[in-house]
């Protein structure tokens, strides 16, 4: 007994090299085999907290420092803001991969301008809600879209809130001709101002960028000519047309208010003089006013 026990202890003091080893062997594949439950959760924690830690590696576009944006902002084309990342990851598309699909919303989309903007929007692909409450505008100048699955028309007044999850906001809901927004100018005034906030309003819920019709009518009687964007107008504040210059003039200030204040991406466009097919020839605007006068004295 005495010489076994002295054999151990000696392998314990003078064991060779190669009895180490086969110890720390045989000592991992028994922790592994006892402990695999161990490993198998410390695998799992290592790997939870890599994917949890990973997003705030690569900071999201919107925690992005303002100078950071500024620079990738600078960096695309005119147009800006974060909707315009698409635009110009768009414009950068491998040829045959098309550009994604929008939805987009236009008030005022039966009317003469609008129902055009609608066959344009429709044609490149994207998908178009038309909310007008058909003052002015006529169903037929879309009625051959009625099949269209990418196409909707809501019988809606812009005065009161309309809630639609879309991309872009294309706000025409106004009359434009004389004889049209001097019929009833307190609706006039309304339609631009109650329409415009409706529709800023959910622009800035929904993150969809925003474009307003204005009108050359915000210069008023011009005393520049011709008009730079620059200039200011000359606008009478009382007179029979100002339900509709001064309208579309607040229309102007909430867009570019809910620009500068809640970050909403807009444009404005002034329109002057439109004329074409779909335009009604007895609305009093100056272009339609020579034909129908022409007509009249053939
Ligand atoms: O309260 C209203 C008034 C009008 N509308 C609609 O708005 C549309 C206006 O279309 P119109 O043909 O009268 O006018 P246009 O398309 O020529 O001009 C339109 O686009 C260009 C802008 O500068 C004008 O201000 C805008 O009226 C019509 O379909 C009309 O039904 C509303 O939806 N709500």
């Amino acid at each position: 007994m005495k010489q076994l026990n002295r054999q151990s202890s000696l392998s314990k003091q003078h064991r060779p090299h190669h009895h180490r080893l086969s110890l720390s062997r045989s000592l991992a594949s028994c922790l592994l085999r006892e402990q695999r439950l161990l490993f198998v959760l410390l695998g799992f924690l290592l790997a939870s907290s890599f994917f949890l830690l990973y997003p705030s590696l690569t900071p999201h576009p919107n925690t992005l420092s303002s100078s950071a944006r500024d620079t990738i902002a600078a960096r695309i084309p005119r147009g800006g803001g974060a909707s315009s990342v698409v635009s110009a990851a768009a414009r950068r598309l491998p040829v045959g991969v098309r550009k994604p699909s929008l939805r987009v919303v236009v008030t005022g989309g039966v009317g003469f301008v609008g129902s055009h903007l609608v066959d344009q929007l429709l044609a490149g692909g994207d998908s178009v809600i038309v909310v007008d409450n058909f003052f002015t505008g006529r169903k037929e100048n879309v009625a051959h879209h009625l099949s269209n699955p990418r196409f909707e028309l809501i019988r809606h007044d812009v005065v009161e809130p309309i809630l639609l999850e879309v991309d872009q906001i294309y706000h025409l809901a106004c009359p434009a001709s004389p004889v049209h927004y001097k019929f009833n100018p307190i609706k006039t005034i309304k339609t631009n101002v109650m329409g415009t906030l409706n529709m800023l309003g959910l622009a800035k819920r929904v993150g969809a960028r925003f474009l307003l019709t204005s009108t050359s009518e915000v210069y008023g009687d011009p005393l520049e000519h011709p008009q730079k964007e620059s200039y200011w107008g000359h606008v009478n504040p009382i007179g029979v047309r100002s339900c509709y210059d001064e309208g579309k003039r607040t229309a102007e200030t909430l867009t570019m208010d809910y620009h500068r204040g809640a970050g909403v991406e807009v444009r404005i466009a002034r329109i002057f003089n439109t004329y074409g097919p779909r335009m009604c020839l007895d609305d009093g605007r100056v272009v339609s006013n020579f034909v129908a006068q022409v007509c009249v004295n053939l």
